[in-house]
């Protein structure tokens, strides 16, 4: 897959951002990253210039595309009782958290840490939703107190766990099951969570008594049926059946008596890395809402990469050029532990040169590799690309799940980061220092 001349075919749909007069052109809104002048910039700022101010590498994540990709993915439901429940765990840095905060959105959590982020970020713990199959009693206490939206609860043993902890509390928690539809979401193993092998959710054959039982707990209030059939989702088909089942679920409660105040259809809208053709914003919510008919329900989502996505790129210098027999290495100073879904899930980022060469005719194919000891520390393999040493590259498409993912394997600071707005640039994480990576550790005395 060659890289694109130009960085467009994200989440298409372009209406203005109205959240606030940013005065940027909907399509930066959209594709923040651009080549003006011969410089590949975000928004108005050029990479050079993050580069130079910041160091590398460094997550560059565009104000207005996170904004833009909000807005537009609510306007969907507009007129419809809905919450969108921004996926923390896709990229959890406070200032992306307190953006969309401003916004009205809410937040799906899958732990107490991500519940602090969300409460220091400036978000409503009315509108937090708190998946995960593992949650451990101080976390459904913490979340108990704080007064969340609803807990997903993904097991029995879970259900009477929370049961006997709001009781302790004197509280009722809000409930929805996550049911596991057994729908094939079609994509990376790695990151499917709808199938019966799974071990997210609850069995779709068992959901129906589990909410009786619910229903019969003390300290429990049912209030909606949860479902998240997995992530970078391409085509509407999963969602579509997934949803059918949840309905014929919500249907079979009502009839029971059990009202079901909202549904939660989780996240997992894909985004375009390379040539994949997700889902269109608008198309998704005009088919969930067709599908919904004249139920008076809300609609809860919880997208996480189709809203930060590619908001971001990693910056990385290439510090050196290596030419075996086999292969061209371009040895950058990202890495593997700065963005691992190309060694988790041989996920392809596309990688473009900062300050693309004018002569393209000198261009080779090139590893691009970090300074990591481990061969599968790779950001991309077989890029052509025009390359000289010191030269700067953006790995595209990685706002989502870059950052949060990150570790310090080979004792490497973690990356800055750095939102551009417009013709600003705000350090939203300063980079990491050694000192501080081994200051918890004590040597023996
Ligand atoms: C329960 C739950 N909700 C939401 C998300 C967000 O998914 P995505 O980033 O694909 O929208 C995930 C991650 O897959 C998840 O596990
Ligand atoms: N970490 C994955 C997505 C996992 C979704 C979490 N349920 C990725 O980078 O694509």
């Amino acid at each position: 897959m060659a890289p694109r001349a130009t960085f467009t075919s994200r989440n298409s749909s372009t209406r203005r951002n109205s959240s606030r007069n940013n005065n940027l052109p909907d399509e930066l809104s959209v594709n923040p990253f651009q080549l003006k002048n011969g410089i590949l910039h975000a928004e108005n700022v050029p990479l050079t210039r993050i580069a130079d101010e910041f160091g590398t590498p460094t997550y560059v994540y565009s104000r207005a595309a996170l904004e833009s990709a909000y807005t537009r993915f609510a306007a969907g439901f507009d007129g419809q009782d809905h919450l969108v429940c921004f996926a923390v765990k896709s990229n959890p840095s406070l200032a992306v958290l307190n953006l969309f905060a401003r916004l009205g959105a809410g937040f799906d959590i899958v732990s107490g840490g991500e519940l602090a982020r969300v409460l220091a970020a400036g978000g409503d713990p009315a509108k937090v939703v708190f998946s995960g199959v593992g949650k451990t009693e101080t976390e459904m206490e913490t979340a108990l107190n704080a007064g969340i939206f609803c807990f997903n609860v993904e097991s029995a043993s879970e259900l009477d766990r929370l049961n006997d902890v709001a009781g302790r509390l004197g509280k009722t928690a809000p409930v929805s099951l996550r049911v596991n539809p057994n729908v094939d979401a079609k994509t990376h193993p790695y990151i499917s969570t709808g199938l019966k092998n799974n071990k997210f959710g609850v069995a779709y054959e068992d959901a129906f008594n589990l909410y009786q039982h619910a229903a019969s707990l003390p300290n429990i209030a049912v209030h909606g049926v949860d479902c998240h059939i997995g992530s970078q989702l391409t085509e509407l088909s999963p969602f579509m059946d997934a949803f059918d089942r949840v309905l014929a679920l919500v249907d079979q409660l009502e009839a029971e008596g059990i009202r079901v105040a909202h549904i939660d259809l989780g996240g997992g809208i894909g985004i375009c890395y390379a040539d994949e053709t997700p889902p269109d914003f608008a198309a998704y919510a005009a088919a969930m809402l067709q599908k919904l008919g004249d139920r008076k329900v809300k609609l809860v989502f919880e997208p996480g990469r189709a809203l930060v996505g590619n908001a971001g790129a990693l910056i990385t210098k290439v510090e050196y050029l290596k030419h075996t027999e086999a292969k061209n290495f371009a040895i950058v100073d990202a890495a593997m532990n700065d963005l691992m879904r190309p060694a988790l899930y041989d996920a392809y980022h596309e990688i473009a040169a900062v300050v693309p060469a004018t002569d393209p005719s000198s261009a080779q194919v090139y590893e691009i590799v970090g300074p990591v000891c481990e061969s599968g520390d790779f950001l991309g393999h077989d890029r052509k690309l025009a390359l000289q040493q010191g030269d700067l590259l953006a790995v595209l498409s990685a706002g989502a799940y870059g950052m949060s993912m990150s570790s310090n394997y080979n004792t490497r600071p973690r990356a800055a980061e750095v939102m551009v707005d417009g013709d600003k640039t705000h350090l939203i994480r300063e980079r990491e220092t050694v000192a501080q990576l081994f200051a918890l550790e004590k040597i023996l005395g």
